[in-house]
């Protein structure tokens, strides 16, 4: 059995892959080893079997003894042992959530229900390098990539509602605080049914530019207002989680040249840990509407189509929906009043699922099979 090392399980997206893997078996497919930077000789996570002691994640050595690392680790902690890890010749498959190598010539970024053929002839030339997509790139791609696939997008413009989830569980944390700040500071008011709404939002706004909201790690209120910027900023005007929309999409599509042209604005709003998006897509041609509703709900298995209709849309089409499950919904499907060319989506999708942990447990799997 290959030896497979798991970094990083202790956070947020290593939880939840490691959540997955027992859920689907994966640990009977091969032999886990885990890894921790501050928990080694420790006990590693439940997986319904015993495991060895926890490894020392910065042993350049124990990990080199892998045929396969999966890291959840975060940036830094790839920039620095994989670079060590090459050097010392490991041959191994890297498997990464972080985005430190998704760009580089050598890696494949990995989501198997869009670009399986991409990864499966990276696999063949010997790629050794797979990296999970930006969780808004994956999401969008598990709703729309049929259309990528029939040809059908000319450009696509994504405006994302984007969750807490995304900056990291203290920033989750935060949220719910800032949530408690701004009830907390009206909570007798509310009580009071004869209480003035424009009192209780006047001392709700005050609370949102006080001191007392907790900012510590949002820097600004997101309780009750948003965030209009996500990342860093590139020369280009665009935030970097913008630009990567292009960028991620036509590599995970494994187009050489003539880029797909997607941009948009990502914003930071108040959801846990599902991301939205808004999208606005330049057909190459007018197809009709059903042509379009059978061509995405047969994409895959996870994506369904929802009516554009106001119930269905409330109920099935929301972060308050979508949490903790797989399902991609995509739905608002209609022809804008541009033309038969430009159509309208609405999509969401779990962040922490295919737009995190999901793609990086099923390109395991695929290269255990390939072996
Ligand atoms: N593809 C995508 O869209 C996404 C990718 N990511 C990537 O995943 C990386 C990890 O994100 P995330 O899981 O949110 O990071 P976390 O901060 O939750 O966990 C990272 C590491 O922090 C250490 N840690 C320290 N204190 C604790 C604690 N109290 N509880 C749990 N772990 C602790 C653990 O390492 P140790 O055991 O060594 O102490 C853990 O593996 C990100 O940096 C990013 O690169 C994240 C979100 C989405
Ligand atoms: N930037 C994303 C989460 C993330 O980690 O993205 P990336 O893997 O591209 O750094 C968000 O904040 O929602």
């Amino acid at each position: 059995m290959k030896r497979v090392g798991i970094v990083g399980w202790r956070g947020m997206v290593g939880s939840v892959l490691t959540e997955r893997m027992r859920a689907e078996g994966d640990f009977d497919h091969f032999e886990p080893v885990f890894f921790s930077t501050s928990r080694a000789g420790g006990t590693g996570p439940d997986i319904g079997r015993e495991t060895p002691p926890v490894a020392d994640a910065n042993d350049v050595d124990a990990l080199a003894a892998m045929d396969i690392i999966v890291t959840t680790q975060g940036g830094d902690y790839t920039t620095t042992l994989h670079r060590a890890l090459r050097q010392a010749g490991w041959k191994g498959h890297w498997i990464d959530a972080a985005s430190t190598l998704r760009m580089a010539e050598e890696s494949l970024i990995v989501l198997d229900p869009v670009n399986r053929d991409v990864i499966e002839q990276g696999i063949h030339n010997g790629v050794r390098d797979f990296v999970g997509g930006n969780c808004t790139v994956s999401l969008m791609l598990m709703a729309i990539g049929g259309l990528f696939r029939q040809g059908l997008v000319e450009w696509v413009s994504p405006m994302t509602y984007q969750a807490a989830s995304g900056s990291g569980a203290r920033h989750m944390r935060e949220l719910l605080e800032q949530m408690g700040a701004l009830h907390g500071a009206v909570a007798d008011e509310l009580a009071d049914p004869a209480s003035a709404i424009l009192a209780i939002d006047r001392q709700v706004t005050d609370t949102l530019r006080s001191d007392a909201l907790p900012t510590e790690n949002w820097g600004f209120p997101l309780a009750g207002s948003l965030l209009p910027w996500l990342d860093a900023e590139m020369a280009s005007g665009q935030s970097k989680e913008e630009w990567k929309a292009e960028v991620e999409t036509n590599k995970i599509l494994g187009r050489q040249g003539d880029p797909i042209p997607i941009d948009g604005l990502c914003v930071r709003v108040g959801a846990m840990r599902s991301h939205s998006q808004a999208l606005t897509i330049k057909l190459t041609r007018d197809a009709p509407l059903d042509e379009v509703e059978a061509i995405l709900g047969e994409a895959n298995d996870w994506v369904s189509v929802v009516p554009n209709e106001k119930e269905a849309s409330l109920s099935r089409l929301t972060p308050a929906a979508v949490t903790g499950t797989l399902d991609v919904p995509v739905g608002r499907l209609r022809k804008l009043s541009m033309g038969g060319e430009y159509l309208s989506a609405f999509t969401a999708g779990d962040q922490l699922l295919w737009g995190a942990a999901e793609p990086l447990r099923r390109t395991l799997r695929i290269l255990l099979e390939a072996e």
